[in-house]
């Protein structure tokens, strides 16, 4: 049944009789609804940089899209019954509990525990990455960040974690607005990747299955990262006409070393070969098993997959009961000196990224993917 007019007033109402606040997330998601219900799509200009607030605020609006006014009036009155009620219930403090983004089930987002944990739910596509759910990781990031969780955790729903951006994202670009939009995509890029530089608490991935692009270059940004022993890691991107970007030009070759020197049969006299891995990762686009991936420093631990959940689950569980600041604090140690030059790799590597995306080379690569002449 849809919402009736009466329905949304009731709504706009119940909110502001709310017991608790819910918090900067939810009440960003309830301005983008109210905004698409009355106002329709974002139609106003970007706000600056530097005014978070208003920024922040048009980002979560213009992440609808073009959702009908009725859908974002029903959401909208769906969220606030939500709130109510567990406003009314046990008078649990656990902020995100069990909480699904309205307008996008492409994400999931619970707490449960002391860990939040974010899901990525577009199993039927890999896991794909669309840009509502860049934002939506962004603010769910940026609501865990705040909450009382003592850890974060991305994974993925399905038999993938992740198959990186989600192509199709390149497409229904009208003629003259290319560029346009591929400064926008450099934008939404590196704001997403800062987002991961900056997360205060300790930042969990628990890769349940491949994982490709920008979800595997992310992972230098993570402070563990536990896979399955089905994952496999791939950054295809010159197959892809692009470049690396979630920092890997500088996490990958910090954390796989310089050089291995691999010398040939000496009775086939073979050549010295001294290829850097994350040179072979990000250039030439190998893909790592779970095992190599460990041996080179991405992945902390591999686990059986008929144990994967258990094992992590029950692990993550005794670390969420450590005290929360000192976790914190010894992860600001850990990452704090880095971070400047982290934001500074992010910024260029976007701006090569931007460039790429109007290239040929790319171009051809993403009609090919449509076009189901190329898979990886
Ligand atoms: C703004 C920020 C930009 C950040 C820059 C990021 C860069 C990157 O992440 S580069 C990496 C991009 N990813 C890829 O190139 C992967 C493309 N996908 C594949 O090659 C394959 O789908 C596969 C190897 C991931 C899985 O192959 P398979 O097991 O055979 O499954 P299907 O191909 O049948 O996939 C099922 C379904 O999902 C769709 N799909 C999978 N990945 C993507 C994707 N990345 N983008 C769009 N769609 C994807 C696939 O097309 C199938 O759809 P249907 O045919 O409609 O069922």
């Amino acid at each position: 049944m849809r919402a009736s007019q009466k329905d949304f007033e009731n709504a706009m109402n119940q909110v502001k009789l709310l017991k608790k606040d819910p918090g900067n997330e939810v009440k960003l998601k309830l301005y983008a609804l109210y905004k698409q219900a009355t106002e329709g799509p974002c139609n106003v200009p970007k706000p600056g940089v530097l005014d978070f607030i208003n920024k922040a605020k048009w980002d979560a609006w213009h992440a609808l899209g073009s959702l009908p006014k009725e859908t974002s009036r029903q959401n909208y009155v769906d969220l606030v019954s939500s709130l109510s009620a567990s406003s009314e219930s046990s008078g649990q403090v656990t902020p995100a509990a069990d909480r699904k983004q309205p307008g996008s089930d492409a994400l999931v987002v619970t707490s449960q525990d002391g860990i939040t944990t974010i899901t990525l739910n577009r199993p039927d596509k890999k896991n794909a990455l669309t840009p509502q759910m860049y934002h939506d990781i962004m603010l769910a990031l940026e609501a865990a960040s705040k909450d009382d969780s003592a850890i974060a955790v991305l994974t993925g729903n399905g038999d993938y974690y992740c198959s990186g951006n989600d192509l199709t994202n390149f497409t229904d670009i009208p003629p003259g607005e290319v560029e346009d939009r591929a400064r926008s995509g450099a934008v939404l890029l590196r704001d997403f990747v800062d987002c991961f530089i900056d997360f205060p608490k300790p930042l969990v991935a628990v890769v349940n299955g491949p994982a490709v692009g920008i979800s595997v270059t992310l992972l230098g940004l993570f402070d563990i990262v536990y896979a399955t022993d089905r994952a496999t890691f791939h950054t295809p991107f010159s197959h892809l006409g692009q470049s690396p970007e979630g920092c890997s030009s500088y996490t990958f070759p910090k954390m796989m070393g310089p050089s291995k020197v691999i010398f040939g049969n000496l009775k086939t006299k073979c050549n010295v070969i001294s290829i850097p891995k994350a040179t072979e990762m990000l250039v030439f686009g190998k893909k790592l098993t779970a095992r190599e991936a460990c041996t080179q420093g991405l992945v902390t631990e591999v686990f059986p997959d008929s144990t994967f959940q258990k094992e992590v689950w029950v692990r993550l569980k005794a670390y969420s009961k450590l005290p929360p600041n000192a976790m914190r604090i010894s992860k600001q140690v850990i990452r704090n000196r880095e971070k400047e030059k982290l934001h500074a790799i992010n910024a260029e590597e976007s701006s090569i990224l931007q460039e790429r995306w109007l290239s040929d080379e790319c171009m051809n690569a993403i009609v090919n993917f449509l076009s189901k002449k190329a898979k990886l």
